[in-house]
């Protein structure tokens, strides 16, 4: 049981001033974001802007310095964040790395359902097995459930990492770097099932961090934009996503074009 009680007004995330030091290093600075039910967020920043240690603290797993944040109604520091991190799903290299090259694909995506049912485990099953399934159906890589993680490409652990992330049904989803390291078509496939994991009513609120505009998914509504620590700019990704923007947080003159419902970036000149 929650010891608090979740105050229905309040976002789906909420910071307040948040600042994060470790040492003398100031990682986050005063930062202020909301997130509303049914948005979906890029995060975007040049290196050790700070957009990992941001979803640390939207991940329940690290805790401001000073300020507030609010994670599902939930005040960081009240609540019991074993339950808010159960609520919360995320896909990042860090939770890769904790997956056994020898585990059946079919089990990883499994297995994150376990925490939820464990008292179940029999009745919901069969269940399971087939949101499983489906999930692996989703990303287009079923074909891959009886295979070793160890043997899929990049790509394939990708999108075999998102479908575990959903599997506990989380609230709000994580998702850092989704696209590192895959190639022109791997990045397009992810691109696609985002745009349209982005645009099922029924998906968690989505926060994806990135370091290209090219791979923002159609459907995603809104962007941070970090700076040194700082937010630079937040807001409807149409009015945040400009050259001027873009240039000054990267500290690069940069020219931003849309493509329809995509987006690229270049230097100037
Ligand atoms: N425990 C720590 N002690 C000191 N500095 C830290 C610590 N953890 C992170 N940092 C620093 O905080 C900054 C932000 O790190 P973070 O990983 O959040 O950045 P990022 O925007 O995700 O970067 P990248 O794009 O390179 O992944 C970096 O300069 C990093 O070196």
């Amino acid at each position: 049981m929650s010891t608090t009680t979740a105050d229905p007004s309040s976002g789906v995330l909420e910071l307040t001033d948040v600042t994060l030091r470790r040492g003398r290093t100031t990682i986050l600075d005063q930062v202020s974001w909301r997130i509303a039910e049914g948005e979906r967020w890029v995060v975007l920043g040049r290196n050790g802007a700070g957009k990992t240690t941001l979803l640390q603290i939207a991940a329940g797993r690290m805790h401001p310095t000073t300020g507030t944040a609010d994670v599902l109604g939930e005040r960081l520091g009240r609540v019991d964040v074993f339950e808010l991190r159960q609520r919360v799903g995320v896909a990042s290299a860090a939770v890769a790395d904790r997956i056994s090259a020898s585990e059946k694909v079919l089990d990883v995506v499994l297995t994150a359902a376990y925490g939820m049912t464990a008292h179940w485990r029999e009745a919901y099953e069969a269940l399971d097995h087939e949101r499983a399934r489906a999930l692996l159906a989703a990303f287009d890589v079923e074909r891959f459930a009886d295979r070793t993680y160890g043997t899929l490409s990049e790509g394939e652990r990708k999108r075999v990492q998102i479908a575990r992330a959903l599997m506990a049904d989380p609230e709000l989803l994580l998702l850092d770097e989704p696209a590192a390291g895959l190639d022109l078509g791997g990045r397009e496939e992810l691109v696609a099932a985002l745009a349209e994991l982005a645009g099922h009513p029924a998906s968690p609120v989505l926060v994806l961090v990135t370091h290209h505009v090219e791979e923002i998914p159609p459907g995603f509504t809104h962007l941070l934009l970090l700076r040194d620590g700082r937010v630079h700019a937040a807001g409807p990704v149409q009015d945040v996503l400009t050259g001027r923007h873009l240039s000054e947080a990267f500290g690069v003159d940069l020219v931003v074009d849309r493509h329809g419902d995509r987006w690229s970036a270049r230097a100037a000149g």
